[in-house]
């Protein structure tokens, strides 16, 4: 996957031509690979590496029934929104199979104004993951600065000289985080003993994550250094390892990114494989639309596209919502 610089889109003194030539490699690294490392983010590695290894302890030190302190509800039950906390292996189901690891995921608070409550929670973190909290805190505060930038220069590979639309208006974007864990799977034909589903495809293929394409704008993913895990899809539908770099993120682009652009950019098609003997421990950063944007093509990537839009307008909080009722 190639690799792409985005300091120049952190800072004011960076020249306008070192921004075009960053902006003509990222055009063609969504185009023809739909991923690539992100470097020059300037997120201290400390921040990152504290991060991971709070995820980690929290999914490797934590008893069942502690990490259901904070498990995700039913919406309705009390302040629940119904898409905070905690999954358990089983419960997160991607494509058409069960996913062979744990997740604890955040949304922005702030409430998304659906009648029946949904995103309308808040955070619980109990006093005992305060640590926890306030890193998750600390690093959205700085990843969400990354993701803006990462768009601005989107918008400038696609012509556009502003952010993709995603800023547009001044309205403060969504985000989820995710902590994803992710045991080893099960050697091939092994008993475990529960619902021989899990993690089983109909091919009979073990998937720690199924394929899948990213619901929203742009994906971060900050992962541990384990290899052979993660693989990207290229367009000619073979798969590659997308192994971790130290200090970079591996970027994704995600189905409104797809629409936004008319195609030219295709979401990126991923899963996750995890054999090593290790715990991956891995945090993307879903970095999306205000919740009341509304995506359509837009008119520089009709033209660029040479067809007539593909998709018609949608609004991102009837996406994500009809997306987050079907459980992803
Ligand atoms: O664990 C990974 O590397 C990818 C996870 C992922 O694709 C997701 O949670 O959407
Ligand atoms: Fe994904």
């Amino acid at each position: 996957l190639p690799l792409i610089d985005i300091s120049p889109f952190l800072t004011w003194k960076a020249s306008p031509d070192s921004r075009a030539h960053i902006a003509a490699h990222l055009a063609a690294a969504c185009r023809t690979h739909g991923a690539f490392y992100l470097t020059g983010h300037g997120i201290p590695r400390a921040t990152t590496s504290h991060l991971l290894s709070l995820a980690r302890r929290f999914f490797l030190e934590n008893s069942p029934a502690e990490k259901a302190q904070i498990a995700r509800q039913a919406p309705g039950a009390g302040d629940e929104d119904g898409v905070r906390g905690y999954q358990a292996r089983g419960g997160d189901v991607v494509g058409r199979r069960r996913s062979w690891r744990e997740v604890v995921d955040v949304y922005r608070e702030g409430g998304g104004g659906a009648a029946d409550g949904l995103l309308e929670g808040r955070e619980r973190w109990p006093e005992r993951h305060e640590e926890m909290r306030e890193a998750v805190e600390g690093y959205v505060g700085r990843v969400r600065g990354v993701g803006r930038a990462v768009v601005r220069a989107m918008g400038v590979a696609l012509g556009l000289g502003v952010g993709v639309g995603v800023l547009e208006g001044g309205t403060e974007g969504a985000w989820v985080l995710r902590l994803v864990g992710y045991p080893s799977l099960p050697e091939e034909g092994e008993e475990n003993g529960e619902d021989e589903k899990e993690g089983d495809g109909d091919d009979g293929e073990q998937y720690s994550c199924d394929a899948h394409t990213d619901y929203g704008c742009v994906t971060l993913l900050l992962a541990d250094a384990t290899a052979a895990a993660l693989q990207v899809q290229l367009k000619d539908g073979t798969w590659i390892d997308a192994n971790p770099i130290d200090d970079a993120y591996i970027v994704t682009i995600g189905d409104i990114m797809e629409r936004w652009t008319n195609g030219v950019w295709q979401s990126t098609t991923h899963r996750v494989i995890h054999r090593g003997d290790t715990y991956r421990v891995n945090v993307p950063f879903f970095f999306e639309p205000a919740l009341d944007a509304v995506i359509r093509p837009l008119d520089a990537c009709i033209k660029a596209s040479g067809e007539p839009p593909k998709y018609g307008k949608i609004v991102y909080r009837d996406h994500l919502f009809a997306k987050m009722k079907g459980n992803f």
